[in-house]
Formats: structure tokens, C-alpha cells, sequence
């Protein structure tokens, strides 16, 4: 995720990256052609005044804030299913916000949730935009529920792709050919869904007695739409464990 924000912004802003292992700081650098500074994340690292995009997994908050000092500008973390009264508690900071990117970052394509302090959401909105979207919600309720769909989707949908994959392939189809049109149907999918509800979609290829009723009449049968809805309540409930 820290690569994909870096990819992003650093272009247009002065970025220095803090880690634990400098071989590891150097190669990143060198993939961005030297234009990042680096730094060690070590203890007493005065942090007054800069806007952090905190990008680590949610356990090694506590260890990245223990080395850290001084109030800084901003916080922004990405870190999922950490709220804002637990960045509050390990961190000196003006203004703090959760920020949610999902995998498509890496492309520039990201939908990223963001929520937390109303007199910085436009300078996070125009952080986050250099990996795509951005998408402001006023509650961390809301923020953790939407989590369920943007930040996990890329996960759901990959299933979606990979079963229908296997689902030809049962039926004979070579797997790269069904690799190949799995992706060609889902880069075809994205603009008919910016410009359509799913339901008309769906209506629009459900032909009056044909294959796709059938098709679909099968998912009904097996709950599928059921079962995308309890993946989205047990991926929020786990989120707020
Ligand atoms: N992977 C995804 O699709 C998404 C991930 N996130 C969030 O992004 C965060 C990072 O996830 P990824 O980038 O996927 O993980 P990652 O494992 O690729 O990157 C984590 C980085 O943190 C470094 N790190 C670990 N412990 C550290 C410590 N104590 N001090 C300094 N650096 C430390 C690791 O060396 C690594 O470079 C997580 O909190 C996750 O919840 C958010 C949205 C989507
Ligand atoms: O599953 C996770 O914990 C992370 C957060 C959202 C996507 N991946």
C-alpha cells in the first residue's frame, strides 16, 4: 500500500520514508529514481509538523508510534479496523484521519474510503487522489461498513472471476481462453456499471426463458446473493474486533 501512495504523490510532493531496514529503504528509492528521502524508524524520530501516512499493518501501531515525537501536522492511516480514538491515544497530531485504499492503488485506480477530521478531509482528499478515487463518510460507522464492499472487494470479485473461470473450464474451456475473456468481461463490466443500475443490467441480458434466467435462477437456488451479503456483515463485525 506504502508503494502504491508513493507512486502516487511523488510527483508532486516531498516524500521521506521511514522503515526498519535501510537495504530494503534503498531499493525503494531506487525503484522511484532516487527522489525519496529515507529515514530509520527509530527512537526519538521528531515528527513536528509533518502530515504521516501511516501505512503498516494495524499490529505494529503501537511499535511505530513508541519510536516516534513532537506533534505532527496530520495523520493519515490506513490501517483497518484501527479507530480514531486508538491513533488519538498513540499519537500527537492535529488533525487525524482513516483512510481505506483498496489493491486497485497500485494501478491508480483505487475507490478510497476516507472519514475522521472535517478541517483536513481536503487535503486527504487530494493525497488519496493520487491513487484514484476518494470517497468521504461522515461516521467511522459508516467508514467500516463501506470498508466491507471497497477495501475487501477486489477479494470478492476475484472469487466471482475465478468461479466463473472454473465453471467453463468444467465445461471443456482451455484455461487460458477463460482467463483471457474473464478479464476482457470484467474491463467491458466496469463503464456499463458507471452508467447503469445492476438491476438493469441484469434485467437487460435476462432474456424471457433464456440461458442467462437459467444461469441466474441457479445462483438463487445456491444463495449467492445471500452469501455476498453475510460476507459483507462477518467482514464489518471482524473489523470491529
Ligand atoms: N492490502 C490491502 O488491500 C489493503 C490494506 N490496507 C491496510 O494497509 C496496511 C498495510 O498493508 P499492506 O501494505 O498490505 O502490508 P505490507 O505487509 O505489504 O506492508 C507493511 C509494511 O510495514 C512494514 N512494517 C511492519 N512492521 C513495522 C514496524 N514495526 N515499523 C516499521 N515498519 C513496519 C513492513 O516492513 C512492510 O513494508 C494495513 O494496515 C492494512 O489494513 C488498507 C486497504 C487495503
Ligand atoms: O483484509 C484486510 O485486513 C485488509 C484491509 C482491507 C483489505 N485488506
Amino acid at each position: 500500500m506504502a508503494k502504491a501512495m508513493i507512486a502516487g504523490l511523488v510527483n508532486t510532493h516531498q516524500i521521506e520514508v521511514l522503515g526498519k531496514d535501510m537495504v530494503k529503504l534503498r531499493a525503494l528509492n531506487d525503484a522511484f529514481g532516487g527522489k525519496l528521502s529515507l529515514g530509520l524508524l527509530q527512537e526519538g524520530v521528531d515528527v513536528t509538523g509533518k502530515t504521516l501516512l501511516l501505512c503498516v499493518k494495524p499490529h505494529a501501531l503501537g511499535a511505530v508510534s513508541s519510536y516516534v515525537q513532537g506533534e505532527a501536522h496530520g495523520l493519515i492511516s490506513v490501517l483497518a479496523g484501527t479507530s480514531l480514538k486508538a491513533l488519538q491515544e498513540a499519537f500527537t497530531c492535529k488533525h487525524l484521519i482513516r483512510a481505506m485504499p483498496n489493491l486497485a492503488a497500485a494501478h491508480g485506480a483505487s475507490m478510497t474510503l476516507l472519514t475522521g477530521d472535517n478541517d483536513f478531509r481536503e487535503t486527504s482528499e487530494a493525497i488519496l487522489k493520487s491513487i484514484g478515487k476518494t470517497h468521504w463518510l461522515g461516521t467511522e460507522k459508516e467508514f467500516d461498513i463501506a470498508m466491507a464492499l471497497t477495501g475487501s472487494g477486489p477479494a470478492f470479485l476475484a472469487l466471482v472471476a475465478e468461479a466463473l473461470c472454473d465453471g467453463v473450464v468444467r465445461e471443456g474451456l482451455k484455461r487460458e481462453d477463460a482467463t483471457f475473456l474473464a478479464r476482457g468481461l470484467f474491463e467491458g463490466f466496469a463503464p456499463l456499471l458507471q452508467a447503469n443500475h445492476p438491476a438493469l443490467i441484469k434485467e437487460a441480458v435476462m432474456s424471457p426463458g433464456g440461458v442467462t434466467a437459467a444461469g441466474l435462477g441457479a445462483l438463487e437456488d445456491c444463495k449467492a446473493r445471500s452469501a455476498f451479503m453475510l460476507a459483507i456483515k462477518k467482514t464489518y463485525e471482524k473489523t470491529l474486533k
